[in-house]
């Protein structure tokens, strides 16, 4: 029997004119946290060296919090299983610029003691700075442990051009030890802008003029490993809409 699946093979088919930062308030209906977590092991955090150690995480452009919640719980769950209680600390600081997205991530919190969300725009280089400093102090850590990016850099990229995406990338670099990214293949960019301008919208302000295009995610290694002083260390594989999950630590 056939069924009737919408044919949606990337965020940007979604109306990028109703969310043009990527802030689409149903975004997990087309991209379930299943899709990132399969291919992210359970035990991550003990194969990069956090025993159990109090470990820190930042979640990036985090939406509405439903990956980092799952994302939470998964690298939680080996250590769980078979006690009440996990025997690791796990603290998740997750921020986007959606005030809205930021509301509803805060009321379906599970785990408010550990997991927090606060809206916050990462181009913002000084409120951003202040802000994770902050919270990082009250940890006395000078960085996060982990931050991942997940389908982040192609709207900083289109809403803000070249400078901004190295900018973002060399940020986040600077305030971890290890990042995992999944930066959106410049197909994606195109399919974004197509659709706006089908809207009878303007294009994206920088995307005639993006220099930067091509193999999205080999810039960003590049600009990592030359420039901020990262190297990858890993590649989870590539998630159904063809975006590699990469691993970077500081050198
Ligand atoms: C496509 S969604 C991805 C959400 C989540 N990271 C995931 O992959 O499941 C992109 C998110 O990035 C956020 N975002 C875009 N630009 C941002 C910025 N400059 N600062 C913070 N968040 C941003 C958007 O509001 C949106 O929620």
């Amino acid at each position: 029997m056939e069924t009737h699946v919408p044919h949606v093979d990337s965020e940007e088919n979604e109306d990028p004119g109703a969310a043009p930062y990527g802030n689409f308030i149903n975004y997990y209906s087309f991209n379930p946290p299943e899709n990132r977590l399969g291919l992210i092991p359970e035990a991550l955090l003990e194969n990069i060296g956090f025993g159990s150690e109090r470990v820190l995480m930042l979640d990036v452009g985090c939406n509405s919090g439903d990956l980092s919640i799952a994302l939470y719980k998964h690298l939680l769950h080996k250590e769980a299983s078979g006690s009440d209680s996990p025997k690791r600390e796990l603290y998740l600081l997750g921020f986007d610029l959606d005030q809205d997205l930021i509301l509803r991530a805060q009321n379906s919190n599970p785990f408010p003691q550990n997991i927090q969300f606060i809206p916050l725009d990462i181009t913002d280089d000084q409120e951003s700075r202040t802000v994770l400093e902050s919270y990082l102090r009250k940890f006395g850590c000078p960085r996060f442990h982990l931050c991942t990016c997940f389908a982040v850099t192609m709207w900083v990229h289109l809403n803000h051009g070249d400078a901004a995406f190295l900018s973002l990338l060399s940020r986040l670099a600077s305030v971890c030890e290890y990042l995992l990214l999944e930066a959106q293949p410049w197909k994606c960019y195109r399919s974004a802008a197509r659709r706006l301008r089908k809207l009878g919208r303007s294009d994206f302000e920088h995307f005639k003029a993006l220099e930067i295009r091509g193999d999205m995610a080999a810039h960003a290694r590049e600009h990592l490993e030359k420039q901020c002083s990262m190297e990858l260390v890993q590649s989870f594989g590539n998630t159904a809409w063809d975006r590699s999950l990469l691993l970077f630590r500081r050198r």
